[in-house]
């Protein structure tokens, strides 16, 4: 695997730009799939309580026998959660699960403005990361409206907001956003979740540069800057998703890239989703 390069946050941690996604990952493959990606050697893991595999990742992350130090490890508070106390049960819960005293970056999953009260959530993560139990603290799935209201009404300033981007939707508005405020972008579902690997002007520009769909799926995203963690089960494809950085695409690559977006998301509209 190449060295990755760092993403240096607001807050002065550093997070490596590419990581692994556990989305997905049935329980009783998580431990397995997991370890192959720290095999490989990835070091940065992103999971989710909602993803019912927090336990296994804590697993793989104890029997690799990797320096917790050398490690990045992302979790999500769950929908239905933003509420004080069940968010701090739910904290305590992850940290369990993962076998962890310290989390690297907790973020809100979603902002379910109708049905749940982020502003809440956010003061909750802001007294977990004053004591000490999380480096940094983020959102997902925010649009500018959400953070704005959230920064309203709180002190800390999101380190990252975690959305969905990919050739198909390229988010360039909330990503200027995201810039303006010293919010690190994070791109979920980079390869829209294997729909546009199959798209004729990426299998054109992999067959040019002698590469995969994937990777110059993964590089395009990398090159403007955004944060990734492709998923997969698949031994060989963990490792080719991690060959990024030893070839570049060209402006005229990123820009017929870019130009494919036609706002299709795979899935919710953070407004419509709770
Ligand atoms: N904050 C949020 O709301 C969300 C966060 N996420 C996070 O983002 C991560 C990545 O997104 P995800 O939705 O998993 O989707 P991805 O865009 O990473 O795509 C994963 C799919 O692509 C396939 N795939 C992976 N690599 C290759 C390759 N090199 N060639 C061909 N196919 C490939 C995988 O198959 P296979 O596994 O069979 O190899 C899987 O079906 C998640 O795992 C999760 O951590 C995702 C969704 C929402
Ligand atoms: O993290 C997640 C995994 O993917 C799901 C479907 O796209 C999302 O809803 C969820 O937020």
């Amino acid at each position: 695997m190449h060295a990755v390069p760092n993403v240096t946050l607001n807050n002065g941690v550093t997070i490596p730009q590419l990581g692994f996604g556990t989305f997905k990952i049935p329980p009783a493959d998580t431990r397995q799939a997991t370890l192959t990606a720290l095999e490989v050697g990835y070091r940065h893991i992103d999971t989710a309580e909602m993803y019912g595999n927090e336990k296994e990742v804590g697993d793989a992350i104890r029997d690799s026998g990797i320096d917790r130090d050398d490690l990045f490890v992302t979790s999500k508070l769950n929908n239905g959660l933003h509420e004080a106390a069940a968010a701090r049960t739910a904290f305590d819960q992850t940290l369990e699960d993962l076998g962890l005293e310290q989390l690297d970056l907790f973020l809100i999953h979603w902002p379910r403005p109708r049905t749940g009260n982020f502003v809440e959530a956010w003061q909750t993560l802001e007294e977990f990361y004053r004591a000490g139990r999380v480096r940094a603290i983020g959102v997902s799935n925010f649009k500018p409206h959400h953070v704005r209201r959230l920064m309203e009404n709180s002190v800390v300033t999101p380190a990252v907001n975690q959305i969905e981007i990919h050739p198909y939707l390229t988010q360039d508005d909330v990503r200027a956003f995201n810039a303006e405020h010293d919010i690190a972008t994070e791109a979920w579902s980079p390869l829209a979740k294997g729909t546009v690997l199959r798209d004729p002007v990426i299998v054109r520009i992999a067959d040019d540069r002698g590469r995969t769909p994937a990777q110059v799926t993964l590089r395009w995203a990398l090159q403007r800057g955004d944060i990734v963690f492709p998923k997969s089960v698949t031994r060989e494809r963990v490792q080719e998703n991690s060959l990024l950085f030893d070839f570049e695409l060209s402006e005229a690559d990123m820009a017929e890239i870019s130009a494919l977006n036609r706002d299709e998301r795979t899935g919710s509209d953070p407004d419509e989703n709770g």
